[in-house]
């Protein structure tokens, strides 16, 4: 068997690597599982790495070529899945680990998909609209032959939203001829997107740490919480815990954070965020506050929504949380995640916490491949049902073996696959 072995990149010594990281967490599942070294050996590589040139004329009329990846993990259970990436830290080691969790992520709430991500190292906030656009479609043509609703279906990610969707969607159905909308989802309603997708993500956080606290008899009502991040995941999570009666004490993105101990009036942080190219730094009756200090908060929840490798050796000791909910990919590093099981604070793992936005971009595609659009009430109830069945299992398999509830997750997630490659006779 052929197997992918990424390039080596050559990261600063401090690197904390995501597809390590990723790694180890399936060697802990494997080793839970007693599972064949060869099958283990399968499920650490990805299945397809494709790295792209993309050239751009700039608006200037200067010519940039920027770097483009889709990483395909593993597709035993159905097409690949997984959303794409704009952002400056993009890399091939992280795009493979981001793959690898989808993999995991898609088996374990039981969604008939593989895992896949992509990226591009940009900061979109250097480029204007125009650029973007042209930057996109020349990516999406450059994967023209690796993507497809039956083969890999494209989502957004960290820099990227339906508007990114409509014009991958768009270009590829220039390309075959006819409109294919199953061949990525997130995308405007206008063209097939599904209600409920955008806030998804969000939703999806809120029902995880709603069912946690339940589990320990509280409610989210007057529950103190902390986001890192206000982008499509953190700003809808801060939006329906406000709505559920939680106290959202403090947000930050990238230009820093605000705090207030009485609770942020959220509805009107994002009118005023809108009205602030999109930053939360100042907003009236508010203390800023850095990033680092706002994972320092003591709160009942600390939700980190931005990037990975946030909570480190380094910062894990300040964490003052009683639960800290992944609604990030990888926030918490694998050091640190052993320090906050030491201190008895749960980690809700991003591979749960956060597959609220793949489920529906399930049902989104469901609902494409049926010609059948559903109201919001409706993709917002199925969600919650596979949201609360895969927080149950996990608890449950988490007890079974006393194991944390990460570990869990991946034995759920991993022993699936497995399961499935091994039923396929794709190993040996
Ligand atoms: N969009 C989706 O449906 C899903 C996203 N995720 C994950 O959620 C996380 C956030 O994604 P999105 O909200 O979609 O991205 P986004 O691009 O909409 O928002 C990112 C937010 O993080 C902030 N940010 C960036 N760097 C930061 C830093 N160093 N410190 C503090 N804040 C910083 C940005 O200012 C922005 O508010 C990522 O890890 C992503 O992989 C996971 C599942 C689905
Ligand atoms: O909605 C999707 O297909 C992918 C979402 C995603 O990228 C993620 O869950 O990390």
């Amino acid at each position: 068997m052929n197997l992918v072995t990424l390039p080596l990149e050559t990261p600063s010594p401090a690197y904390i690597c995501p597809f390590d990281q990723a790694c180890s967490y399936l060697e802990q599942a494997a080793k839970e599982l007693r599972m064949e070294q060869g099958l283990l050996e399968v499920l650490s590589h990805p299945r397809k790495v494709v790295t792209v040139s993309i050239p751009v004329k700039l608006d200037n009329g200067q010519v940039q070529v920027l770097a483009g990846h889709r990483v395909q993990h593993c597709d035993v259970l159905g097409p690949y899945k997984g959303g794409t990436r704009y952002h400056p830290a993009v890399t091939l080691r992280e795009v493979s680990a981001l793959a690898m969790l989808m993999t995991w992520k898609c088996a374990l709430v039981g969604i008939p998909y593989g895992g896949a991500k992509g990226g591009i190292a940009l900061d979109p906030a250097r480029y204007s609209v125009g650029e973007l656009e042209r930057i996109t479609r020349r990516y999406t043509s450059e994967l023209i032959k690796d993507i497809g609703p039956s083969v890999d279906i494209p989502a957004p990610d960290i820099g990227t939203s339906a508007r990114e969707m409509a014009w991958m969607m768009d270009t590829y159905s220039m390309n075959v001829g006819h409109a294919v909308p199953g061949v990525v989802t997130g995308k405007p309603i206008s063209i097939g997107g599904s209600r409920g997708r955008e806030m998804a993500t969000g939703r999806g956080v809120m029902i995880i740490v709603r069912e946690a606290l339940a589990d320990r008899g509280k409610t989210l009502a007057g529950t103190r919480v902390v986001i890192q991040g206000f982008g499509n995941v953190g700003g809808a999570a801060a939006s329906l815990l406000h709505e559920a009666g939680a106290v959202v004490m403090a947000v930050s993105d990238v230009s820093g954070g605000i705090y207030n101990p009485n609770g942020l009036d959220i509805p009107a942080l994002k009118a005023y965020a809108a009205q602030n190219h999109r930053s939360i730094v100042g907003f009236p009756g508010s203390k800023s506050i850095t990033n680092t200090e706002l994972l320092a908060l003591p709160c009942d929840v600390l939700i980190p929504a931005a990037l990975e490798n946030q909570i480190t050796e380094d910062n894990v000791h300040e964490v003052q949380a009683e639960i800290v909910a992944e609604a990030a990919n990888g926030p918490v590093t694998l050091m640190a995640d052993l320090a906050l099981e030491a201190r008895g604070i749960t980690v809700l793992p991003d591979i749960l916490t956060n597959a609220g936005g793949v489920v529906v971009s399930y049902l989104e595609w469901v609902q494409g491949l049926s010609y059948v659009f559903w109201d919001e009430e409706r993709v917002n109830r199925e969600m919650e049902g596979l949201m609360v069945h895969a927080y149950h299992q996990v608890t449950k398999e988490s007890k079974t073996r006393q194991v944390p509830l990460r570990l869990a997750a991946y034995t759920l997630g991993v022993g699936r696959v497995a399961q499935a490659l091994t039923d396929r006779g794709l190993y040996p």
